[in-house]
């Protein structure tokens, strides 16, 4: 065929595809119209005379009286959504039908489908369907598209021998095409060119456990969240009424993914860093990471016991963190109420104290000891006093001495007052005794020195997991939760994305006892390699009845010792069903980058799970050494030159001693803004789950020196290129330029 054939053929394709959006986006014109009408009747339901916030009967009555409109804003949502196309894929069958994949699910006036949901069994074949399993799909066709303008065309043939002679096939393969394309700071969906193993695990069914597993670059992370939009759509009342929850691993990496979900018409799932997962408990919302010994020792399942012993301490010794007295209220306590005056002896409060402390916890005893001083006065009124019990409850709730006996013997105990006690010396020799050894304790109690100013604490990822724990051991303060709104506010400084079915859903207990963290219908949680058994009960806390999916890779973990972690998973999938997808193919990294980092791991990780590098580009990484004094003109050279080899992003990827320092050296570059834009700095822990069109890795013996992950780490940093890798070994000024000790043996 020449190159003119070609090019008509695809110019009359193009015509014929554009023809079929065309109508497609007709008939949406129509629906949008009556969309718009439907949910701003929605709305004015979605809003009450609460405010900015919803009470649960508005939002049932949202559901039960006007499930139309909402479909219909959610309609609305993917319209308006930033996405690569509407219409997607189409698939020419062997019984003379065409159907039409999209984003959402259209019919004519007829009910006649115009485009398939990407989700409806119906759209299978064009994920699963191969040449050596067609699926009854002769030709597989990708549309690219501009809004609503078809751009390009990418086609597959899948069974040559059904197909008419005249069919046309243009095109090189959509995957090819989407792969090979710059990266932006933000994550795409992959909807169009979805791969049978992924389609797999996308539509596994929700109950129990999923895993998701493979080498780095095998499409997990985008795998998972189709697989939340996949739940979305199938089980929408079970999923969206009961909550989805994403957890990932950093702030950097969950404002990488996003827009995901969006793009895909799913707005209503929550997303939190493993640092905020407590929002929900908490006003907490931690970034910053803890060196890494101090982490381990802070994840270990260990600090269970830790924590218990912790809140045991009488809350005089806490405070302070001295040694002291055991509270005493030893004396007669009296109260009078319309002249009668009420008297309770020293010992009967002992007896009302023992009753309550026994299996309460600290903080509900509070509530407890107060109903039972009350309780213990009002059987002391004399006969005849004419108040009914309720107003004698305000009466005396409130008196000085009852307030006096709560606060001795009651006090209010706040998970943040509590964990900043293990900053004092003689705490943690108390609590730690036997559980951790000489030199943990003497970590655990540097880290804490460095927290700051009391109330304005900056806790570490790590600590969160440990306050959760604190609130689970403590209880909620029962005196502040009932002036708690119902709802986060907008202004609650947590940085969560709270989405129309967190309000929704959220159920406000009758119970005073009950644990208040927010539950969810279904967990997702990536990098779950990097999820210490501390941060697997701070999630179990928020899944006690929900069904998982678990993504992760062992080769790219921070953990040292597996034996705990494993012990949390078991424990997490009980007896329940479990089910595990490996992905086999490197997406992201093209061969010569992937030999590399795969030759760094399996040198210390034999078992490491590789998978196959899909694309190669020729290009070899690049390793250099350089003198630390000429870092400077060194990342000036890299960066022009790779700016102009590569379209979208280039990350810097530093030890986390290094980040600030680098940083500096970055802004100082000569560059213009629009390069600027495109050079991202992070350390290695903040490159989880990433990808750059270029990276440059930074002094990589330093980043295994740094992490008790080692090598794991590194491999990490070297995996994160779609295109091109340099790495950086660093030697002092003067030096001979001998190459860093990790690439000893690699040749
Ligand atoms: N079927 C596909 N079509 C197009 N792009 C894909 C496909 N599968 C994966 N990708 C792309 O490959 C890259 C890697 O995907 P992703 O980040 O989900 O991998 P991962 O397995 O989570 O990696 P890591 O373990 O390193 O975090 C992304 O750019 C993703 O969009």
């Amino acid at each position: 065929m020449t190159s003119h054939d070609i090019s008509s053929d695809l110019a009359r394709e193009l015509a014929v595809e554009q023809a079929h959006v065309d109508k497609v986006y007709e008939r949406l014109a129509i629906a949008t119209k009556d969309a718009q009408r439907a949910a701003q009747a929605g709305a004015s339901r979605y809003t009450s005379d609460r405010g900015d916030y919803l009470r649960e009967e508005d939002a049932t009555s949202v559901y039960e009286r006007d499930v139309f409109a909402y479909q219909a804003a959610k309609r609305l949502a993917v319209l308006e959504a930033e996405h690569e196309g509407l219409v997607f894929g189409r698939l020419d069958l062997t019984n003379g039908d065409t159907d039409y994949i999209g984003r959402i699910g259209v019919h004519d006036d007829d009910y006649e489908p115009l485009v398939i949901d990407w989700r409806a069994r119906a759209a299978e074949p064009f994920y699963r369907a191969t040449a050596a399993d067609p699926m009854d799909v002769i030709r597989r066709r990708v549309l690219r598209c501009r809004d609503d303008r078809v751009i390009g065309i990418e086609d597959d043939l899948l069974d040559g021998a059904s197909a008419p002679v005249d069919l046309p096939v243009i095109g090189e393969g959509a995957l090819m095409a989407a792969l090979s394309r710059a990266r932006g700071h933000q994550m795409r969906d992959i909807v169009a060119t979805i791969q049978g193993e992924q389609d797999e695990a996308i539509r596994a069914p929700y109950q129990g456990v999923t895993i998701i597993s493979g080498g780095p670059g095998t499409g997990k992370t985008v795998v998972a969240l189709h697989r939340a939009a996949y739940l979305l759509y199938t089980h929408r009342r079970r999923f969206e009424q009961g909550g989805v929850l994403v957890v990932g691993p950093s702030d950097v990496f969950m404002t990488y993914i996003e827009r995901v979900l969006p793009s895909l018409g799913e707005e209503s799932v929550t997303l939190r860093s493993v640092g905020s997962v407590p929002s929900d408990v908490l006003p907490v919302d931690a970034h910053r990471t803890d060196d890494s010994r101090a982490a381990v020792i802070k994840g270990s399942v260990r600090m269970v016991d830790v924590l218990a012993r912790l809140v045991q301490v009488p809350a005089t010794v806490s405070v302070v963190g001295r040694t002291g007295h055991q509270p005493k209220l030893d004396r007669d306590f009296l109260v009078t109420v319309k002249g009668n005056a009420l008297r309770l002896t020293g010992k009967s409060l002992m007896g009302l104290r023992r009753q309550t402390v026994r299996q309460t916890k600290a903080n509900h005893a509070r509530r407890a000891g107060r109903d039972a001083i009350i309780s213990a006065l009002w059987d002391l009124m004399p006969p005849d006093h004419g108040l009914e019990r309720d107003a004698f409850t305000d009466l005396v709730s409130d008196h000085p001495a009852v307030v006096e006996a709560l606060n001795t013997w009651w006090p209010t105990q706040h998970a943040t007052v509590e964990l900043r006690r293990l900053s004092y010396p003689e705490v943690v020799a108390r609590v730690a005794d036997g559980l951790l050894d000489a030199q943990e304790q003497l970590e655990l109690l540097a880290s804490f020195a460095e927290l700051g100013a009391e109330g304005h604490e900056d806790w570490s990822v790590a600590d969160v997991a440990l306050l959760d724990e604190l609130v689970s051991l403590l209880g909620t303060p029962l005196d502040e939760a009932a002036d708690e709104p119902l709802f986060l506010t907008a202004d609650a400084q947590v940085s969560e994305i709270i989405t129309l079915s967190d309000r929704l859903t959220h159920e406000r207990t009758d119970d005073p006892y009950a644990d208040r963290f927010e539950t969810f219908a279904h967990v997702l949680v990536d990098e779950a390699q990097d999820i210490t058994p501390m941060q697997w009960r701070m999630l179990r806390r928020r899944g006690a009845q929900a069904s998982w999916t678990i993504v992760g890779d062992p080769a790219q973990s921070s953990w040292p010792d597996r034996h705990e972690l494993d012990a949390e998973i078991r424990a997490l999938v009980g007896l329940g069903q479990q089910r595990t997808f490996r992905m086999s193919t490197n997406y992201r990294s093209p061969a010569e980058v992937f030999d590399l980092a795969a030759k760094v791991v399996s040198r210390d990780f034999p078992d490491a799970d590789l998978p196959t590098a899909v694309r190669s580009t020729g290009i070899a990484p690049d390793l250099r050494t350089v003198h630390r004094g000429d870092l400077a003109d060194t990342l000036q050279e890299l960066v022009d030159d790779l700016s102009t080899q590569v379209g979208g992003t280039i990350g810097v990827i530093t030890p986390p001693a290094r980040q600030y320092d680098i940083e500096e050296l970055l802004d100082g570059l000569a560059v213009d803004d629009a390069v600027r834009d495109r050079v991202v700095c992070v350390n290695t822990l903040q490159a989880k789950g990433l990808e750059y069109d270029a990276v440059i890795v930074i002094a990589p013996d330093e980043i295994i020196a740094q992490h008790i992950g080692g090598s794991r780490i590194l491999y990490v940093a070297l995996t994160r290129p779609t295109q091109r890798l340099v790495t950086l070994d660093l030697v002092p000024n003067g030096a001979a330029l001998t190459p860093g000790a990790w690439r000893v043996d690699l040749d």
